[in-house]
């Protein structure tokens, strides 16, 4: 058997009470592994056994069960535009419902006026609220029945029934009112959802079109997705890009705000690699694709961006939680507030049937609050929009999980060589102890370091062939992670690495020990080169602090969090660098897996605590963390996939940003709980007090949900990368 996965596009999915629907609809359906929901966007995910579900048959089984209409993301069914009643039926029939209320509130009051008999007009009215009834109960009713049937007691369950009993009770007109208002209040969600899922999708839509595509008679202008790697793509000044590629000619500023959130243009000439949805400067480009405009960056970003929306955060998985058993809490007060009052009559000898009547209609009142829509929209409303705001600004975030820890950190590790520096070191001193000259010394280092990853050996490498050293071929590499690597050249073998490696080695000495421990006062890291006879000599390399770094920590640092550098530098250049850059605190001398245990540490003392990386050596240490942050996602593949938060552009400034957003968002989570809660709790206590009807009930439930839905669309504003 195997594993797959299936979007579905499900009409009208937009509360906890759908997803019921539809965990009902698969509840004993083979070959079912997991179910996700994703509310803002209208879509469910289906893990199944492939061998015994067809995705096709399972959308028209889903259909049928729970009544919502569901289709594979992707089949031509989903892309064409829904017919019209599914579009606009339920505000259609809200529409009727509300007239035909109206002709019998009418009718009512003013019938008799009219000149019809007092029996005609009362008739009349009755016949209109009962055609109100219809017209609110179209949508409602078959849905009730269908939980009925299922013996579930939901919010449609529900509402049916305080029509029905408002009906029994010979109140007409508070029936329809019900299922008008009902009607009302289920449009409004929808609207409100569809508006917040068009702004989000607005903000991810960064792509132009059409392209510019050269070919032998000139330009022509085709649709973006029909451009083909090694196309030739002209892009006219002040236009958008529309695809991914490398420039062939012209040069220009590239503004690439919409991926990076960088608004300083970066110059661009032939050789550069630019991307979809970025745009072109002053200059006119011919650029050739790199391929399709799925494969593109921003495509990517978007994937991510669906993808981490999809996720539910930890809050949004409690509430909902919460919402399954305060639905049949309220019902059970409802049961109560109807059934206790005359028990209490009938116990006392007081009217029975009086008593019920009157507490029966604030029952009714009671159970419109037991929609928990509000409550549980609050959440995934938040943090869909806190995604999408920070996908705009460059941060990409792969989860609302993340977003919400970001919130909550309480430290901040960073990597040293990378991410507080530039990453680019440079050889500033060769020393060499007397068993060969400084080109010997080069040259061995320049061998072993052309055969590893290690920017210190990459450096050393670059170094030597810009003095046109000739560098061997070394053999039999091997590297010691964190403290430095072997081989052998012409069968001879050698050694780069720290200090602390050489010593352990048993390869130091005492005389050049004394010597290269002076050498560690300097500014820079000492890089030992040894034959297995001894030392030979060290290579001092200087990185440089990236230029904002120091800013960034003091800013971390007025935003109440910790800073720690952590590196597998000696530790007096360790001390320098995080003296320099007003970190913290540091930790020197460390091996990957010690990385991972200074973040335990860190956490264990003083709370959550994230791994600012660049993605490319650190791994460990990003995965231990509670969030992994990894800079430079446009240039860097491995920081786009292994972190947790990616930003795109190769600077810690977002990072500031990041913490406030995700701090933002999580006040914005706390305060559209607590409104929706609020409100539920004083239309509660409001309609046991006789004082709430059942309009005031249904229009602060719809409100609440008005209300949570455009205050969390708030947080798109901060995506405006104009905003600091
Ligand atoms: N492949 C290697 N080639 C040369 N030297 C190495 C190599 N690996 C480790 N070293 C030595 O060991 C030290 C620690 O290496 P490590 O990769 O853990 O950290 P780093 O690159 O100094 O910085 P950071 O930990 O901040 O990323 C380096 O300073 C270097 O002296
Ligand atoms: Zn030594």
């Amino acid at each position: 058997m195997s594993r797959a996965r299936c979007t579905f596009h499900v009409r009208g999915l937009d509360c906890e009470h759908e997803v019921a629907l539809l965990r009902a609809a698969l509840k004993d359906a083979p070959g079912i592994e997991g179910l996700g929901f994703d509310l803002i966007n209208g879509l469910m995910t289906v893990d199944y056994d492939d061998q015994r579900v067809d995705p096709a048959r399972l959308a028209g089984q889903v259909t049928a069960r729970s009544g919502l209409e569901t289709v594979p993301v992707g089949a031509p069914e989903a892309e064409a535009p829904p017919p019209w009643w599914s579009r606009r039926g339920l505000q259609a029939s809200t529409a009727a419902s509300g007239l035909a209320l109206a002709a019998g509130m009418l009718l009512h009051y003013f019938g008799a006026k009219a000149g019809l008999s007092d029996g005609a007009a009362e008739r009349a009215s009755t016949a209109s609220c009962a055609l109100a009834i219809a017209a609110g109960g179209v949508w409602l009713f078959p849905r009730a029945w269908r939980s009925l049937r299922g013996l579930r007691l939901d919010i449609d369950v529900l509402m049916t029934l305080a029509i029905f009993g408002a009906v029994a009770l010979g109140q007409w007109d508070e029936a329809a009112t019900v299922a008008f208002l009902f009607g009302v209040s289920e449009s409004l969600e929808a609207l409100s959802v569809a508006r917040a899922r068009r702004a989000i999708r607005r903000l991810l839509e960064v792509a132009p079109p059409t392209a510019e595509r050269i070919v032998a008679a000139g330009v022509e202008t085709i649709a973006v997705d029909r451009i083909d790697g090694g196309d030739r793509i002209l892009v006219r000044s002040g236009d958008q890009i529309p695809i991914d590629g490398v420039i062939l000619k012209g040069r220009s500023g590239v503004d690439q705000k919409a991926i990076t959130g960088e608004s300083t243009p970066v110059e661009r000439g032939p050789g550069d690699p630019v991307y979809a949805g970025t745009v072109n400067g002053e200059g006119t480009i011919e650029i050739e694709a790199s391929g399709p405009i799925g494969e593109a960056l921003i495509s990517r970003i978007v994937d991510q961006v669906r993808a981490a929306q999809a996720g539910r955060a930890p809050v949004e998985r409690r509430i909902s939680q919460f919402a399954r058993w305060y639905t049949p809490l309220v019902v059970v007060i409802a049961l109560l507030t109807a059934l206790l009052p005359p028990a209490y009559a009938w116990a006392a000898g007081g009217p029975v049937w009086a008593t019920f009547l009157a507490w029966f209609a604030k029952a009714l009142v009671v159970l419109v609050i037991a929609c928990p829509c509000a409550l549980v929209i609050a959440t995934p409303v938040a943090v869909v929009s806190g995604l999408a705001a920070a996908a705009r600004r460059g941060v990409l975030i792969k989860g609302g999980e993340f977003l919400e820890a970001v919130g909550r950190l309480r430290a901040l590790a960073f990597d040293k060589t990378g991410t507080l520096t530039l990453g680019r070191p440079d050889v500033v001193e060769v020393f060499a102890s007397g068993q060969g000259d400084q080109a010997d010394v080069l040259r061995i280092a320049a061998a072993l370091g052309d055969r590893g990853g290690h920017v210190l050996g990459k450096a050393i490498a670059r170094h030597a062939r810009d003095l046109r050293i000739d560098v061997p071929r070394a053999d039999d590499y091997t590297a010691i992670p964190g403290k430095g690597a072997q081989g052998r050249i012409d069968a001879v073998e050698y050694h780069l690495g720290s200090h602390r490696y050489i010593d352990e080695a048993g390869l130091c000495r005492p005389e050049f020990h004394a010597e290269m421990g002076e050498a560690e006062g300097r500014p820079g890291t000492e890089v030992a080169v040894t034959a297995a006879t001894g030392p030979l000599g060290w290579i001092r390399l200087a990185d440089r602090p990236r230029p904002e770094a120091a800013a960034v920590v003091a800013e971390l640092h007025a935003l109440g969090l910790r800073t720690v550098m952590l590196t597998g530098d000696n530790p007096r250049a360790a001390a320098a660098m995080a003296r320099e850059l007003g970190v913290g605190d540091q930790r020197s001398e460390l091996l990957p897996a010690d990385k991972v245990l200074a973040i335990d540490e860190y956490t264990a003392a003083h709370g959550p605590t994230g791994m600012v990386g660049d993605g490319v050596n650190d791994a460990p240490a990003l995965a231990a963390a509670r969030v992994s942050i990894a800079l430079g996602g446009v240039s860097s593949g491995a920081a786009l996939e292994t972190a947790d938060v990616v930003l795109m552009a190769d600077d810690l400034r977002q990072l500031p940003w990041l913490v406030r957003h995700g701090r933002a968002t999580l006040r914005m989570i706390h305060q559209n709980i607590a409104l929706a809660i609020g409100v539920k709790a004083v239309v509660l206590v409001l309609a046991l007090f006789g004082i709430a009807n059942m309009w005031m009930a249904i229009l602060a439930d719809v409100g609440t949900t008005l209300l949570v839905v455009a205050n969390a669309l708030r947080l798109l504003r901060a995506g405006d990368p104009a905003t600091r």
